[in-house]
């Protein structure tokens, strides 16, 4: 019987010739981490456990990226619990001040997490990993406590739905409206404790970054992971990075999906998920012609943070400045990205455009530390959820969009679409 490439990396994880969805599993784990949110309240749990080390301190991270630099003197607190942890453990893979960046960024970029990879993080985005490959899921705390004394988890093997994604994309269409649209289709719960697996022809032209943007959502329908098989480009992306050896795995041709669904992108549009859930959709030509004008445009986070997002942004902002309303913050995901934009010159169209640079950490992106919303405000932001309140206060709206579509509504200052600002 075939397995596809999510039952193979249980199976071998697991010691196993074969899983089957149903299937409770205890597995072994390559790479375990958490966050300044999750690790302090992990590593209490993991002090009840009465272990003294960790599994293996090259094989857990720790990244403080959410209220970094420190908001208040509880974030500090939790950041340096954290930090002496990492310090007792001689955990290799801490980052904060200058080594920051967003988790999901950082750590494919610095070849920590690699194809075939088994990886749980005590974050509910850690879907992003499997975009190279790798079956890579959120946990709690209490998991990533026993995960960091014994580098195992336990599994329930989940049934995969097949995403097959075909035809010509639409100028301004990127992976973000894909995942948008897609979620739009099957709804919030449309993947639930499923792993969503992406593939066809559009998917294999995608860039191993926009392909990030696509896993990193597959939580919001509810997915335990989503995941896309290695290719070329994989196996480029992590040849100069990769921190260890890794194994790449496909689907067998006679794998069994729970369900298989096809798309034709040439009929996809930008989208936009209205307020206050990702699968609230609206293609661009509506939503533009609605006059929704916005107080605040953030591009940046774990989903639309990286070089090529950017760059997107970029392309519209040249030239431009925002609308006298908006404030736009620009956040790059990594430090490397940073780097990147500076040399490159997006720093400077950015300033230039009038928005605010920020640290490369999550930033607005969850409402509690810079660019939180006042009541009745509205944003535009590349980022994964709008839920109510999501950005700050609870009569505020989020609309999640691409990097071209929030760039051209920062500046129209109104939801528009990237045609109306470069003609
Ligand atoms: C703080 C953290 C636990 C949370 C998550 O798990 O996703 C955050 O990253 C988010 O995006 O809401
Ligand atoms: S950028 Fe947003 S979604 Fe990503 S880890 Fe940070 S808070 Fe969570």
């Amino acid at each position: 019987m075939g397995m596809t490439i999510a039952e193979k990396i249980l199976a071998e994880h697991a010691g196993k010739e074969e899983v089957k969805p149903g299937e409770i599993v205890m597995a072994k784990l390559d790479f375990v981490f958490g966050n300044d949110v999750t690790t302090p309240l992990a590593i209490k749990k993991f002090k009840e456990l009465g272990v003294d080390r960790v599994f293996d301190p090259e094989r857990v991270g720790i990244v403080l990226d959410h209220f970094t630099p420190n908001k208040d003197i509880k974030s500090a607190e939790q950041c340096k619990f954290s930090r002496e942890f990492a310090r007792e453990m001689g955990i290799k893979w801490f980052f904060e001040g200058g080594n920051v960046g967003v988790e999901h960024c950082l750590l494919p970029e610095l070849g920590l997490i690699l194809p075939g990879d088994l990886v749980i993080g005590a974050d509910s985005h850690t879907c992003t990993h499997g975009a190279l490959g790798a079956f890579a899921t959120g946990v709690g705390s209490t998991d990533l406590a026993v995960a960091m004394a014994t580098g195992e988890a336990w599994f329930r093997v989940p049934e995969t739905i097949k995403f097959v994604y075909e035809g010509e994309l639409q100028p301004w269409v990127t992976s973000k409206d894909l995942i948008l649209y897609t979620i739009g289709d099957i709804g919030v719960n449309g993947a639930l404790y499923k792993v969503m697996e992406f593939s066809g022809e559009v998917i294999e032209k995608l860039s191993v970054e926009q392909r990030m943007t696509m896993t990193n959502m597959a939580i919001e329908a509810g997915a335990k992971t989503g995941i896309i098989e290695p290719d070329k480009k994989t196996l480029e992306y992590v040849k100069e990075r990769a921190q260890r050896d890794y194994k790449v795995y496909k689907s067998d041709e006679d794998a069994k999906y729970h369900k298989v669904i096809e798309y034709d992108v040439s009929k996809i549009e930008p989208q936009v998920a209205f307020p206050h859930l990702p699968e609230n959709t609206v293609p661009i030509s509506k939503a533009a012609k609605m006059n929704i004008k916005i107080d605040q445009v953030f591009i940046g986070s774990c989903t639309n943070g990286r070089y090529e997002d950017l760059k997107m942004a970029a392309e519209i902002l040249e030239g431009q400045k925002v609308a006298p309303w908006v404030r736009l913050i620009v956040i790059p995901c990594s430090p490397s990205v940073y780097w990147r934009a500076l040399k490159d010159g997006l720093l400077e169209i950015f300033l230039e455009a009038g928005a605010v640079i920020g640290p490369p950490t999550c930033g607005p992106c969850l409402g509690g530390h810079m660019g939180v919303l006042a009541s009745g405000e509205r944003a535009v932001s590349t980022t994964n959820r709008n839920f109510v309140g999501r950005m700050g206060h609870p009569k505020s709206e989020v609309y999640l969009a691409s990097p071209y579509v929030a760039a051209a509504s920062a500046v129209l200052g109104r939801i528009a679409s990237p045609e109306e600002v470069v003609k």
